[in-house]
Order: C-alpha cells, then structure tokens, then sequence
C-alpha cells in the first residue's frame, strides 16, 4: 500500500520554514491506519520486543495498536508533571525548540527487550531522548521504528548503531 498519499504537509508550520508531516488523514483511513500498524508489528517480531515505548502524544497513536496486537505492554514517555509515579527525565532538543521527557522508573525491567514506537523520525532529538531513558533503566533497545522519516534532517546520525524501521521516507523538504 502506497502509504505517502495518506500523509498531509502543511507549510510552514508550527514555524515558517518548517514543513509540517501530519498523519491525521492516515488514522481516517482504518485500512491504511491497519496497514501500517501490522507493518510495524511484523518488525517487533523479528526484533522480538516484550515491551513499547512511545514518546507522548503522536506515538501513542502508533504505539499503542502495536502493544495491543502483540499482547505486550506499552510504557508512556510523556512530558513532566504527567506521569504518576516515580520517574526518570532528559532533556532534548526538537525541529521546533527544547523539552524534557520523563518515564516511569519502574516502566521497564532490566534486561527487557524495548521497541520505542514513534510516528515520525525528524532531527532525531527524541528518539535519541527516549532511547536513553531506556537505558537508563536497564532496557535493551531492540529497535526504533517509525511511521515517517525525514532524511534530510539526517535524524538516523543521532542514533547510529541502533536498529531502524520506517515505513515512509521524504528524502527532500
Ligand atoms: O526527531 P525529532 O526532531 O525529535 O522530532 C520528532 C518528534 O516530534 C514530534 O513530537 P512533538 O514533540 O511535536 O510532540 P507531539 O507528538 O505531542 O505533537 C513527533 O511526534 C516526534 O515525537
Ligand atoms: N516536520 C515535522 N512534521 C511533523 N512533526 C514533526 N515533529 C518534528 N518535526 C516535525
């Protein structure tokens, strides 16, 4: 299935120079939605992940009907003051400015093999982000995969070494 023609791009926004990937009109399509999600847990499985992590709130959207189909649990990695219990933070740097990302601490056990699940790769600053709160707690990252890919932001460098999985690439803005 030709995924690009369900992705919608909006010019300069949030800010003027940015060329915004928004994967709205993916999720009006069930059958689309369902393509890339079954896409993304044939990947989990070859990667053999026990756990998802998504970064809040767009990899949720993917991230959860992956855990879901594949039975295992889903971690949150969401922006501070949200998560209940006790938790881990990090800094990053986004296309659009900086943030913090927090997990729980006690999300992830020491050994278990985490797929971080996020809908689109840009600078590469979360990813990078989050994979080091898996770390942190003890995680193997078995792989990172993605709905979208901006390779001319060259995200991929960040985090070279890790294993990839995107499912639409924009090579030029
Ligand atoms: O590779 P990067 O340059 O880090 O950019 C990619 C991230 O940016 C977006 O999230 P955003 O922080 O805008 O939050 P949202 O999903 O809550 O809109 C997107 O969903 C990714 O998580
Ligand atoms: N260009 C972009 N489009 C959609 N989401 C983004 N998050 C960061 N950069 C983005």
């Amino acid at each position: 299935m030709d995924l690009k023609q369900y992705i919608t791009i909006v010019e300069d926004y949030p800010k003027e120079g940015i060329s915004f990937k928004d994967i709205t009109t993916l999720m009006d399509h069930g059958e689309a939605y369902k393509f890339a999600t079954d896409e993304i847990v044939k990947y989990a499985e070859k990667v053999r992940a026990d756990l998802i992590v998504g970064p809040e709130a767009r990899g949720f959207i993917i991230g959860c009907p992956v855990a879901y189909a594949l039975e295992v649990g889903f971690a949150p990695v969401r922006k501070p003051g949200k998560l209940p219990r006790e938790t881990v933070s990090v800094e990053y740097d986004l296309e659009y400015g900086t943030d913090r990302l927090t997990i729980h601490k006690d999300a992830i056990k020491p050994g278990q093999r985490v797929l971080i699940v996020d809908d689109l790769l840009a600078t590469g600053g979360t990813i990078k982000a989050t994979i080091e709160l898996v770390e942190e707690l003890g995680g193997i990252v078995a792989g990172c995969a993605f709905l979208i890919e901006l390779a001319y932001l060259d995200g991929r460098k960040k985090i070279e070494g890790y294993d990839i999985c995107t499912l639409i690439t924009y090579d030029e803005e």
